[in-house]
């Protein structure tokens, strides 16, 4: 490979999803969660740590192992990982955000916000938290609150009236210390499945 077409690579490994600057600008005050030491998006904690955008080569840093460690992901091949990519950039709405191990080069943390655009509340946008996952040797020390807690403010940022999630009643507590609440007579996840459950 020449010079030039490795700069290109480069570039093109380094793409992000969204645009990154958003995240620079969350506040953290507005938002209940309990932070002890307290850490942010532009602070998390450690040098070694950055919150950002997903990147097309996260591909080579482990995001799919760690997307494992919530779901089933399939064998997903490169080419399949920069359409799905692509699509998403294009259409819009999809704020796939990671923490990643600067030192191993690896993604650690990951969380979803993907916002819907509506017509009702005057043509509003509604948040919805997806795919959350701390990747299992560094669960404990408030990773999983500072991916949630930045893509909620940054669901705020973006101008939605709400997020909303599902989860499994044994993280109730967890997502009630960032500010979620279950609402009486308004909580039901309800689901049609098209395809057997592959686990
Ligand atoms: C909308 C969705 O995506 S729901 C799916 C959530 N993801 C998963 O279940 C995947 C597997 N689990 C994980 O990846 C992690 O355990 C996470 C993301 C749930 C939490 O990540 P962590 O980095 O361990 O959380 P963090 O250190 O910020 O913990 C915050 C608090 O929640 C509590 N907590 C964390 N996980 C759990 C749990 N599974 N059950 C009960 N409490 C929990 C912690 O004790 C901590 O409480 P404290 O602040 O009083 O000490």
């Amino acid at each position: 490979m020449g010079m030039e077409t490795h700069k290109t690579e480069d570039r093109h490994q380094s793409e992000y999803l969204y645009r990154p600057d958003i995240l620079q600008k969350l506040d953290f005050n507005k938002s209940p969660a309990v932070f002890n030491p307290r850490i942010s998006t532009v602070n998390p904690g450690a040098d070694w740590m950055v919150v950002r955008p997903l990147q097309r080569g996260d591909f080579d840093k482990g995001f799919l192992q760690l997307l494992s460690q919530l779901t089933s992901t399939g064998s997903i091949t490169r080419k399949q990982f920069d359409e799905r990519f692509t699509q998403m950039k294009i259409s819009g709405g999809h704020y796939v955000t990671v923490i990643e191990d600067k030192r191993s080069s690896k993604i650690i943390a990951a969380a979803t916000l993907t916002v819907e655009q509506k017509f009702i509340h005057n043509c509003s946008l509604r948040g919805r938290l997806e795919d959350v996952v701390v990747n299992d040797t560094y669960r404990g020390k408030q990773l999983g609150k500072l991916i949630v807690v930045t893509v909620s403010l940054l669901a705020q940022e973006l101008g939605c009236y709400k997020m909303s999630l599902d989860c499994k009643d044994k993280l109730i507590k967890f997502y009630e210390s960032l500010g979620y609440k279950l609402e009486p007579g308004n909580s039901n996840a309800m689901n049609m499945r098209f395809e057997e459950d592959p686990s």
